[in-house]
């Protein structure tokens, strides 16, 4: 194809892509709201199969915009804006800043840059900067000189919301590691290890005297550990994850272990769906302690109904929890180095009866070459029609910076089928099935002596 003939096929992917989604707005609940507008769309909250559909939509449109311009533009240019991207430091500062509150707050529910800056006590000159680089990409909007309001984006990050808490994690420490990445490759004791004490992130706080890894930091810093249990909940909206629930055969089963739960987001929603199911939330020690008080506040009856147990405990020495139905094991194991995952999904293994299943929920990359006719065994195809890259170039980004934070924080990964398939297979397990759920995939096991 000639650069001419993609920047057509490309804009006809466009187009029809934009609309699909714009139906898809409209089959949930009216129209899409203007960048302008303050009121939540249904879609925007689902997590499940119902925007599975508009996020397919999404991504090839995202693909082809992203293509469409680096096509376009001078490459330095696109390359600067690339590097230049100080987005993130903008975006981390409001939401800390909680300036979406504030300005919600304000009688006209919008503030000059002047009476902003009196609030948050900063010179105004830089929270006028910050704000204009926000409003640049649609997150605020400047209403008249120096006035901002919020709009369809910045109210997101109102109300200490879980999203908040999401960007505060991505923006600290992978960023740090980021900024150290090339540094602790030119360090032999560092470029070559897997091992989570030797991430760039902690080659970043070697003169900190910061000693372990990024877990122990946040397991022995409660404030850390409670951010990070609501910026799952915004993971999980962001991933859709509860997709799941609607494609996975549940009603199979009476008792499940949540390997890894957090404070149990997902439970909560599985017990409503399917009332037959009894969970067990296995964690570190301090996760299942404020899981605990979260429950007993706001779901008693399910304590008291015992449906819900909670385990502590160290899954990479033993999981507590024995003969569970399934054992269910999400946006976990891309946060171990390979030799970790192996010994979690052996105390996984040797917790499960012959009958028990394994449940991996997680993103599954992809490589970028295109090799016509190959589909692999389990329909992990690259499905993308050209000219777009195979896996959707940015239109699937998120997996590939998502991969680079595992990188930076934990020296671990996201991985292809192959690589998880190959860890379990090391930890005793045989694949039955993979599901479709959506951004994620979910790869089901059972123990192989018993097949
Ligand atoms: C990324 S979170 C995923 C939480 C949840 N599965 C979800 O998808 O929202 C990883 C979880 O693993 C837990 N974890 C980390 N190290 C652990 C260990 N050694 N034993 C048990 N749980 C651990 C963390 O406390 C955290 O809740």
């Amino acid at each position: 194809m000639t650069a001419r003939q993609q920047v057509d096929t490309l804009l006809d992917l466009i187009k029809t892509s934009a609309y699909q989604a714009l139906d898809e707005y409209e089959k949930y609940g009216g129209a899409v709201p203007s960048l302008d507008s303050l009121a939540a769309h249904p879609l925007d909250g689902f997590m499940d199969f119902r925007t599975m559909q508009l996020k397919k939509f999404v991504r090839k449109l995202e693909g082809a915009c992203d293509q469409l311009c680096t096509t376009l533009a001078p490459p330095l240019h696109t390359l600067s804006n690339r590097a230049h991207d100080t987005y993130w430091a903008a975006l981390r500062t409001a939401s800390k800043l909680e300036i979406a509150d504030i300005i919600a707050s304000s009688e006209k529910g919008r503030l000059h840059t002047a009476e902003l800056s009196h609030r948050i006590q900063a010179n105004e000159n830089k929270i006028a900067s910050i704000m204009r680089l926000l409003a640049t990409r649609h997150c605020f909007k400047e209403v008249s000189k120096n006035v901002f309001a919020n709009n369809r984006l910045s109210i997101r990050l109102a109300s200490k919301s879980p999203i908040s808490a999401w960007i505060d994690i991505l923006t600290k420490d992978p960023i740090n590691g980021g900024l150290h990445l090339y540094d602790s490759l030119q360090d032999p004791e560092y470029a070559l290890s897997t091992d989570a004490e030797k991430s760039p992130c902690m080659y970043a706080r070697r003169s900190e005297r910061q000693t372990g890894s990024v877990y122990n930091m946040i397991s022995s810093d409660a404030t850390y550990n409670e951010t990070l249990g609501r910026a799952m909940i915004a993971l999980s909206t962001i991933q859709s994850s509860l997709t799941i629930l609607q494609v996975y055969p549940w009603e199979r089963y009476k008792t499940v272990c949540d390997v890894g739960s957090g404070v149990g987001f997902f439970c909560w929603n599985l017990l409503s769906s399917f009332p037959s199911i009894t969970v067990t939330l296995h964690d570190l020690p301090e996760t299942t302690t404020l899981a605990e008080k979260i429950w007993g506040t706001d779901y008693p009856d399910h304590v008291a109904d015992k449906r819900v147990k909670f385990a502590p405990g160290n899954f990479l020495e033993l999981v507590p929890v024995e003969g569970q139905d399934l054992y269910y094991i999400k946006n976990v194991i891309h946060n171990w180095p390979d030799a970790d995952v192996i010994s979690i999904l052996k105390s996984v293994s040797k917790a499960m009866s012959p009958k028990s299943r394994v449940v991996i929920q997680d993103y599954v990359m992809q490589h970028l070459y295109r090799e016509p006719g190959k589909e692999d065994d389990q329909g992990f195809q690259m499905d993308a029609e050209e000219p777009l890259l195979p896996n959707y170039g940015a239109g699937q980004v998120r997996l590939y910076s998502q991969n680079m934070t595992m990188m930076l924080v934990f020296n671990a990964k996201e991985r292809t089928f192959d690589e998880v398939n190959y860890l379990c297979s090391q930890a005793g397990l045989l694949l039955l099935k993979v599901w479709d759920v959506g951004e994620q995939s979910a790869l089901e096991y059972v123990k192989k002596d018993h097949w």
